[in-house]
């Protein structure tokens, strides 16, 4: 049942084989899987918006032969043409560097060998030509040769639409942004440890809708880690390898109180926070405790509509945080983060917020106080919005899985009961583990892709 679920947070076949305009056309709609009638593993009714700003989906993955092949000399560029009319472009520089002999690559840890000090960044091609099996042979002026299979040379090809392409097979960039609607994408805990489709399906949904819900777990601790085995490793932290939420003398955290936890990411005190977070229930609270999450990326963009000041001021200004205290041993944490975090190019990347570890140091002159408040103010009342919250109740082996680098999340208080305590069990992951597990998923499940 829920692999049919996934199908529409793993992109749509025909998405990775239609042509840029066509895709372009495609996403300009909403996606396929975020209309139509309600399906039974999603909560609530279906809506899912689309960033639309995000490239293309895949690489097209049509195999192409080369047709003719020559050196354009006064450029230095070796210009490939395909089989279909279509032409690619490649510097001597980079195709050299990129030599994939055994002199110059590693086969075996597909690593390059050839130092940068041997590359001659000036470099004339001698000979060009195609192979009679799909390959272009080039021969250097020092009479080296290098072989270029044809689809790995279609691959790197130098256009603005194959780069864009090739970096969406690579980090999956592209985001569905939703709301109070969203029916969170849920998987069955056994089928993901046990099947590599249902764990690939748990994988894509978790980077583009950024939150997946797992039924079917045991009630008992050690399953987080089970999961995080399956990817690769769990992160450390001062709170352990793993930890417990529950309802602690002395709490060294909010978390560990019975009180409202407002939305949060965790760990802004981090310079790197955990990029994923899986928390596993293993009791439920009779009255109370509650979960909330909202899209914070999809937040920050309506900032940014509502209130470019406000986003401005969030996505510029570095915030203190500060935490401190003995867990998995004494830590003293200091760091400084922008709330709302954008990359080179603008793009919303990581939201870093917790109102609890926000330190009273505030770096700030006088008069650029206020107007932090208020930007604050303005961003926390967005995602506050009924709109926008997606509320659950956790029950005994549900494990939530969600990014911690874009959602919020928060917890209502509840009612601590000494015969019926509320214990949840949680674990950080990274982004890079997870990645290169789903990397892994995605070849063995639909071949080289
Ligand atoms: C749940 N816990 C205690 C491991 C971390 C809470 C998040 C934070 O303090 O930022
Ligand atoms: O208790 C919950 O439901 C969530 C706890 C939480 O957010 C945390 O431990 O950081
Ligand atoms: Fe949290
Ligand atoms: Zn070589």
């Amino acid at each position: 049942m829920w692999m049919s679920t996934f199908a529409r947070f793993a992109l749509p076949s025909l998405q990775r084989t239609a042509s840029v305009a066509a895709r372009q056309a495609l996403r300009a709609r909403r996606h396929p899987w975020a209309a139509g009638p309600p399906r039974p593993s999603f909560m609530g009714p279906a809506h899912i918006r689309g960033q639309q700003t995000l490239g293309s989906a895949s690489i097209p993955l049509a195999h192409q032969s080369v047709r003719h092949v020559r050196a354009l000399d006064e450029e230095r560029l070796v210009e490939v043409e395909w089989e279909d009319g279509g032409h690619s472009l490649y510097p001597f520089t980079w195709l050299r560097d990129n030599c994939q002999c055994p002199h110059c690559t590693l086969e075996s840890a597909q690593a390059r060998l050839l130092p940068l000090s041997d590359l001659d960044i000036h470099t004339g091609v001698d000979v060009v030509e195609v192979t009679n099996d799909n390959k272009v042979s080039i021969v250097w002026p020092d009479q080296h040769m290098s072989v270029f299979d044809g689809d790995w040379l279609k691959k790197h090809c130098f256009s603005a639409a194959a780069r864009q392409a090739m970096q969406e097979e690579l980090f999956l960039n592209e985001r569905y942004y939703w709301d109070s609607k969203l029916r969170i994408p849920t998987a069955d805990y056994q089928e993901v440890l046990h099947d590599d489709k249902a764990a690939l399906a748990w994988l894509l949904a978790l980077r583009r809708v950024g939150i997946v819900y797992l039924k079917g777990a045991p009630g008992e601790k050690g399953q987080v880690a089970r999961l995080a085995d399956r990817i690769g490793y769990l992160r450390l932290t001062f709170y352990g390898h793993t930890w417990q939420v529950q309802d602690k003398a002395m709490a060294n955290n909010v978390a560990y109180t019975s009180g409202k936890l407002s939305l949060h990411t965790d760990y802004p005190a981090l310079h790197f926070a955990p990029g994923v977070q899986f928390l596993h229930c293993i009791n439920q609270a009779v009255k109370g405790g509650e979960s909330e999450v909202v899209d914070g990326f999809h937040m920050a963009e309506k900032l940014q509509r509502e209130d470019p000041e406000a986003f401005r001021t969030l996505s510029s200004v570095r915030v203190d945080f500060t935490d401190t205290g003995t867990d998995y041993c004494d830590f003293m944490l200091q760091s400084k983060k922008r709330i709302i975090d954008v990359d080179a190019e603008g793009r919303i990347v990581r939201i870093n917020y917790n109102n609890a570890t926000r330190d009273s140091v505030l770096d700030l002159p006088l008069h650029r106080v206020q107007p932090f408040y208020r930007a604050l103010k303005a961003y926390v009342n967005i995602m506050n919005r009924p709109e926008n919250v997606v509320t659950y109740k956790m029950e005994p082996g549900d494990i939530v899985t969600f990014d911690n680098w874009r959602l919020l999340h928060g917890r209502r208080s509840y009612v601590s009961r000494p015969d019926r305590l509320r214990h949840l069990e949680g674990a950080y992951l990274d982004w890079d583990e997870v990645m290169s597990r789903l990397r892994i998923l995605r070849k063995a499940v639909h071949g080289d892709l």
